[in-house]
Order: structure tokens, then sequence, then C-alpha cells
């Protein structure tokens, strides 16, 4: 990529979580994992050095933390970040839109479990802490299979609750923007309940997540479950399938490959996208926080997917064209989080600008399309 296409008007961040907190880490030993081809992952790496080196915890300090949807985008560099902190980790995934390879190097290690299971069927393991991520995310892939998708929300959400009571484990719902719907209140508090059409193509997830948001709270009132909420915005990064749909990668994606650019409707509706290592910070700070209502957690720098589009088509020096297609049903017109709450209750706030995030999340892509290139050659 050329730089000069950046305007570096950014500050650029050389770490996430807290310097001062075992949340700490550099960005140089997160990014080793996911800015390494795959290939070599598998091979060299693995064999040069066996497993990443953890933070020591004291045992008593040492959690038992179930991740749902750890082989996921989101799910993946949460269970990284969990793994270097040195907590021991379960992963329960379905592999319907996670995958192996994005949690390839804890595979084997003595403090990671992977399990293949469908949270629609119950299942009892000692936990103290549970992130509940299990959901396909990209509207294309949630709408694929509605019912999946809401029973995945209900019945899904509803064993895990009922995991958390059992075993006595604090319990993390993540929810999302969607709940908010097409928003009539800018930016989106979380007192805001949402216009939403309950029987759209959005709905199995949109209403899913808010049953979900019901169900969790129906469990603190009545079981007692100590539990948390977050309501994630629209989040990117390194680790996005490359056909997951979502606008990033598409962009990327397509721009990479001077294929044209995708612009569902006239490209004004606007978005506000958090750095994936943000949102993992927030998303430990609200497992630790004692506050329990649901917490917002984006970046609220807003803009139009137009401006999105032209962002990436420079930063790649592309020669793509981007091209107008029909608009999507009830997409929302606008979208960005009020963070108000997160920064008084959780002291939260997105560290990495858009510009940093983006130009990782190409590198990513880039050695993608690169390995896609070589496989073709050589067959
Ligand atoms: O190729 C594309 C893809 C998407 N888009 C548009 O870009 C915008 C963002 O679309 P995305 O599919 O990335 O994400 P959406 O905002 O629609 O949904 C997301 O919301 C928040 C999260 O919970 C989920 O990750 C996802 O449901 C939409 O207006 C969409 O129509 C394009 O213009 N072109």
């Amino acid at each position: 990529m050329d730089p000069a296409n950046t305007n570096q008007s950014y500050i650029t961040v050389d770490h996430v979580g807290q310097p001062d907190q075992d949340t700490y880490f550099t960005l140089d030993v997160l990014s080793k994992f996911y800015l390494t081809p795959h290939h070599k992952l598998n091979k060299e790496f693995l064999e040069k050095e066996l497993y990443p080196h953890i933070k020591r915890v004291k045992k008593c300090d040492k959690k038992r933390i179930l991740v749902t949807g750890g082989a996921g985008f989101v799910g993946s560099h949460l269970v990284d970040r969990l793994m270097l902190m040195g907590h021991e980790v379960i992963v329960i995934d379905n592999f319907f839109t996670g995958s192996k390879t994005n949690i390839l190097h804890w595979i084997g290690h003595p403090n990671f479990t992977l399990m293949e299971h469908d949270i629609v069927t119950p299942i009892l393991i000692q936990v103290d802490e549970i992130y509940h991520l299990a959901c396909p995310a990209s509207p294309p892939a949630y709408q694929f299979n509605p019912i999946k998708t809401i029973e995945t929300n209900v019945i899904g959400t509803s064993n895990m609750l009922s995991l958390a009571k059992q075993v006595k484990a604090r319990f993390l719902l993540t929810s999302t923007s969607e709940i908010y719907g097409d928003p009539l209140e800018h930016p989106q508090k979380e007192t805001y309940w949402g216009n939403v059409n309950p029987i759209g193509p959005r709905a199995c997830y949109d209403e899913g997540k808010r049953a979900a948001e019901t169900l969790t709270y129906a469990y603190q009132t009545q079981e007692k479950v100590d539990v948390r909420v977050v309501r994630i915005f629209n989040t990117f990064g390194p680790r996005m399938d490359e056909n997951d749909g979502r606008v990033v990668s598409n962009f990327i994606m397509q721009a990479l490959q001077n294929q044209d650019m995708t612009i569902y409707g006239d490209g004004n509706q606007t978005r506000s996208f958090q750095f994936v290592h943000d949102l993992v910070d927030g998303l430990i700070s609200t497992m630790r926080n004692e506050f329990t209502l649901p917490i917002n957690l984006g970046n609220p720098v807003e803009f139009t997917i137009l401006e999105l589009a032209e962002e990436l088509k420079g930063f790649i020096g592309s020669e793509s064209k981007l091209v107008k297609l029909p608009a999507v049903q009830d997409d929302p017109k606008q979208r960005r989080p009020d963070i108000s709450l997160a920064k008084e209750k959780l002291d939260w706030e997105p560290k990495f600008s858009r510009q940093q995030g983006l130009l990782e999340t190409i590198q990513y892509f880039r050695q993608i399309v690169e390995a896609d290139c070589e496989a073709t050659r050589r067959s």
C-alpha cells in the first residue's frame, strides 16, 4: 500500500489495554497471529514458536472462561487476549461463520479447549465467566437461515443463561446496535427503545438480540444471575471473513482486486466503525465492572458509506469503480453511538483511529488475496 495515500494525519497506537493492567499488550504481539500468513502459522511459525508467551497468573486469579462463538471474527480476538492474560479459555463454536484458522495458534495449548458444539443444544461446563458471542453477525449470514438465527439468539442464549445459573458464572451478552433498528434518535443512547420492523428481513437478528436482552434481564431478576450486556456497533478488523458480506470486507476485497465497489442505495447512509481491538478492551472492561445495564461499545466517528468507499479506494490505490446497487430493505439510514455511559462507567473509549485500523485490515486481506492468487497459479 502506498503510504502517500494515507495522509498520515492520525496518531498511531502501538498497544491494547491499559499500560498498568494485565490487559496491556503491544500490538505486534497480537498482529503476529493474524498478519502471519496461514500456511506459515501451520508450519514454521508453530514449530519455531510453539505457543505464544502468556502472562503467569496466580492460581487464585486464574479464571476458566467460556467464549461462545470464540472461533469467529470478534470471538477469536477476545480469545487471543484472554489467553495472553494467562486464563483458561474454552471455546464453543459450531463453525457456521467461525473458522478454526482464527484460533489455530492455540490448539493444543494446555490452557485452551476447543469444542465443536451448537449452543441451541444445552451443555454443562464448569466455568467462572461466559462471554456469549455466538451468532452470525453479518446481514447476509444471519439472513441465510433466519429460523436458525432467531433460535440461536433465543434458545442458545437461554441455554447459556441456564448454564451461568447452574455454575454461578458471570454472563456477558453481546447485543448489537441493530436493536435500535432504523433509529429516530441520533446518536443512539442506551435509553432509546429503537425503531425495529418485527417482520422484516433483519428481524431474525435485531428482534432475536432484543429477546436475548430480555431473557438476560429476566434471568437476572428471577434467577439472580450476574449479567452484563453490551450493544456492539459496527466493528471491523483482521479475521473478518473475506466472503462475510459486510461493507468493510466487501470494499477492501473489491478494491484489492480492482473490481467494482458495490454501494447499496445512494451511499449517503452513515455508520460509525470501531477497530476490533477497541471492542475487546470494552468487552473485558464490562465483564470486570459492577455496572449491569446495557452499554454501547462503538466509535462515535460517523461517516457515509460513500466516504468509506472513496477512502479505501485511495488507501489501496485501486482502479475500482464505485457502482450503485438497489438499497437493502430496512437498511438503517444513520447510526452513531452515544458512548457517554461507557466513558463514565468503564473509563473506556476507542483508542484506534479508523485510518490505522483500516490500514491493518487492508494488510490482512492483501495477504489473503495474494495466497488465493498463488493457489490459483499452482493449480
Ligand atoms: O457491499 C456492501 C455492503 C454493505 N453496504 C452498506 O453498508 C452499510 C453497512 O453494512 P454492513 O453489512 O457492514 O453492516 P450493517 O450496519 O448493515 O449491519 C451490522 O450492524 C452492526 C452489527 O451488529 C453487525 O455487524 C451487522 O448486523 C449498510 O448501509 C449496507 O447497505 C454497501 O453499501 N455495500
